[in-house]
């Protein structure tokens, strides 16, 4: 997969940028709060229509503009293909070749975007939800259908709760079928994707941190001891016996206190909590092996490495782990989007075939290498 053109239009500062990323690096250089992430973002959202760091789509519409729009072509597994994104005051609009797609499957085929930017440093030290968020875009990276998975699960849990704050004991249970019948096939999902990024997390972290680097263990928690061993409709039963014995915490409480949105992936070093007892440099080491793990577990599931974004990652990690990571990226020939506001730290990066762009107040102009 390659993306040949970007097309821009309205899209945070960016009022109309047009580019032609280099099939490997592509290299944003220009000052703090010139848009450079807002580029980033725009191909994060075209790949896999969810927005990098905004809540609401809205967001996403340049101050005063009408609708955002980003396209380009993709040349994939079945030729070259126009994929575009608009954002309007009614939502999204997924486009193939022009036409509104209502179901994505074609949209998404061969389309996988990675990201690392500076909060993903927060995967170990900060909170179980932006590592919930990791799995869940992991996953659907992995396999496309958990878009519409993950969402029918949040639209079940919010059903779910306004029951649990206003309905009866018959009203919640009706809406519990649904609930855990999403869950267990988020559950699914989130357990097959932690099988196969654990041994891959492992290598990663030994090959960053050099020898006698301490043994990883990834490992999914649920919450409130919901098994996730057996099949989906087991793994339903299982949540809903459990819902049903917290029904009066819950209803006092007025939300759902089991399911996917409250587990926990731990991450432990020689048996010990990273996020506790991890050194700073451990911890930024760990981040790194889980996004080389995804990208080398996407690799192998679709025969070539995803997109790549690397958003002011060189400015966080120290000098060993950047040499690590650009020689990485060298070595996997993916093509890779990335931003600094120091050109000069991603000089290992660049090769022969580096598109070099500045961006400076949402305008994007190309460089002379
Ligand atoms: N919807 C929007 N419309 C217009 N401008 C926006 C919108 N959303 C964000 N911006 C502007 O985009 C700018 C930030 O751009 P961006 O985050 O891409 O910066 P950056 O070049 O990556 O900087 P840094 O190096 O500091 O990360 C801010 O000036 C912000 O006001």
């Amino acid at each position: 997969m390659r993306l040949l053109s970007l097309h821009v239009q309205d899209f945070r500062n960016l009022a109309a940028v047009e580019l032609a990323p280099s099939p490997r690096a592509t290299i944003l250089v220009g000052e703090n709060g010139q848009g450079k992430t807002n580029l980033l973002e725009a191909v994060y959202f075209l790949a896999t229509l969810k927005p990098l760091r905004a809540s609401r789509l809205q967001e996403l519409v340049r101050f005063g503009a009408a609708h955002a729009q980003v396209a380009g072509d993709f040349d994939g597994p079945g030729g070259v293909r126009r994929v575009a994104v608009r954002v309007e005051p009614g939502g999204r609009t997924a486009l193939l070749d022009g036409k509104p797609q209502e179901k994505l499957d074609s949209y998404f085929e061969g389309l996988a975007a990675v990201c690392f930017a500076p909060d993903d440093l927060l995967l170990v030290k900060g909170g179980p939800d932006g590592r919930r968020r990791f799995l869940d875009r992991a996953a659907f990276n992995r396999w496309p259908a958990v878009l519409a998975e993950a969402r029918d699960y949040v639209r079940a849990l919010r059903a779910r709760n306004a029951a649990l704050r206003t309905g009866t004991a018959e009203v919640e249970e009706s809406f519990r079928g649904p609930l855990v019948r999403a869950a267990a096939r988020l559950l699914v999902r989130r357990r097959e994707l932690v099988l196969e990024l654990a041994p891959r997390v492992q290598v990663a972290f030994a090959e960053i941190s050099g020898p006698g680097a301490p043994e990883v263990r990834f490992a999914y928690r649920p919450a409130h001891g919901v098994r996730i061993d057996g099949t989906e409709a087991e793994i339903a039963a299982g949540l809903s016996g459990i819902l049903g014995q917290r029904l009066e915490r819950d209803r006092e409480k007025g939300f759902t206190s089991a399911g996917p949105h409250a587990d926990e992936l731990t991450l432990a070093l020689d048996g010990k909590g990273a996020k506790l007892f991890g050194s700073q440099g451990q911890q930024r080491a760990l981040v790194l092996a889980l996004k080389i793990a995804e990208i080398e577990n996407l690799r192998a599931a679709l025969g070539r490495p995803p997109l790549l974004l690397l958003d002011d990652v060189s400015s966080e990690l120290d000098p060993a782990k950047n040499r690590y990571l650009l020689a990485y990226l060298g070595g996997l020939a993916a093509q890779a989007f990335l931003t600094t506001t120091d050109r000069r730290l991603l000089d290992p990066a660049a090769g022969p075939d580096t598109a070099f762009y500045r961006v400076e107040k949402g305008v994007v102009t190309a460089l002379v290498s």
